[in-house]
């Protein structure tokens, strides 16, 4: 099948996906840790500027899917990947991939806020030299975008070189989210972004994601089915069965949450099951 055939083969709530909404396509993507299997048969249509949530109990997958989506899963040797991710006319699993080029076109964030132990502008100063952005003047400017862009420019601009782990969680995670920015990704995908924030800095994070959208596709992993409602447009279940992940259902969000078509994800979703 060629990447063509299966773009137009997309058909998710008896809507076609057409091309150019359509940003990621994973077909069939199945991720072992040496010989067991993790997560299985997972298909699913990343539209673009969308926001995608995938929720479960813990241990069905999420986190291994998500990290297979960029090949961070790939540094761990004893991962395996079947099946196929239709990304920009390549396979990220059958092509071979310039890793450094592809992790800057879909960022990551994680559960717990990383910045580097640098200052502030270190923290974004650092990644542009890496991917070879020469000049000073563009640099800062890029810098002042970014921090803008996460609301922080005006709470950090007199103390940029101020150690980047002396600000709030909720402060550090913004900075990570403008460190995976500043490198303008087309996708992001983020584990958990508020589970280790206190519901304010929570709410600001949550805010900035759902301005992010129509800008960036977003993938977020979260444990919060209220979140999941409130900002995703879609959203994937993932569920256990005989000791494999897998996805249940898949849909828009609103639809998902209000009537959903299986019987394990309207138990989820209502707290009696998992
Ligand atoms: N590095 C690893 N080596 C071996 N097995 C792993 C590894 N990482 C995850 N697993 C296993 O893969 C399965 C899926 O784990 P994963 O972390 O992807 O689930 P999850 O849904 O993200 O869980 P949580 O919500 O708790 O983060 C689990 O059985 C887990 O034990």
């Amino acid at each position: 099948m060629t990447v063509a055939e299966v773009i137009d083969s997309v058909i998710d709530n008896d809507v076609a996906i057409s091309p150019t909404s359509l940003h990621m396509d994973i077909r069939d993507l199945s991720i072992y840790y040496g010989e067991k299997l993790a997560v299985g048969g997972i298909s699913l249509p990343l539209r673009r500027g969308k926001i995608t949530a995938l929720i479960g109990p813990s241990g069905c997958g999420k986190t291994s899917f998500l990290t297979t989506l960029n090949q961070l899963s790939s540094l761990n040797s004893d991962v395996r990947v079947d099946g196929d991710i239709f990304f920009d006319g390549e396979n990220l699993v059958k092509d071979s991939i310039d890793f450094l080029t592809l992790r800057r076109r879909i960022g990551m964030i994680f559960q717990k806020p990383n910045p580097f132990p640098l200052s502030i502008f270190r923290n974004l100063d650092l990644p542009l030299k890496e991917h070879g952005v020469k000049s000073r003047a563009l640099r800062q400017e890029k810098i002042e975008k970014a921090l803008q862009d996460v609301g922080l420019w005006e709470e950090v601009k007199t103390r940029l070189n101020t150690p980047a782990l002396a600000l709030s969680g909720g402060q550090q995670q913004r900075l990570c989210i403008a460190r995976a920015l500043i490198l303008e990704p087309e996708i992001l995908l983020m584990d958990e972004p508020c589970s280790a924030l206190d519901p304010i800095s929570s709410g600001v994070v949550e805010d900035l994601i759902m301005r992010l959208r129509e800008d960036y596709t977003v993938v977020i992993v979260t444990h919060n089915l209220a979140q999941a409602k409130r900002i995703s447009d879609f959203t994937a279940f993932f569920w256990t069965e005989n000791n494999a992940g897998k996805m249940i259902e898949f849909g828009d969000s609103q639809c998902l949450f209000q009537s959903p078509k299986n019987a394990l994800t309207s138990a989820y979703i209502s707290g009696t099951k998992g």
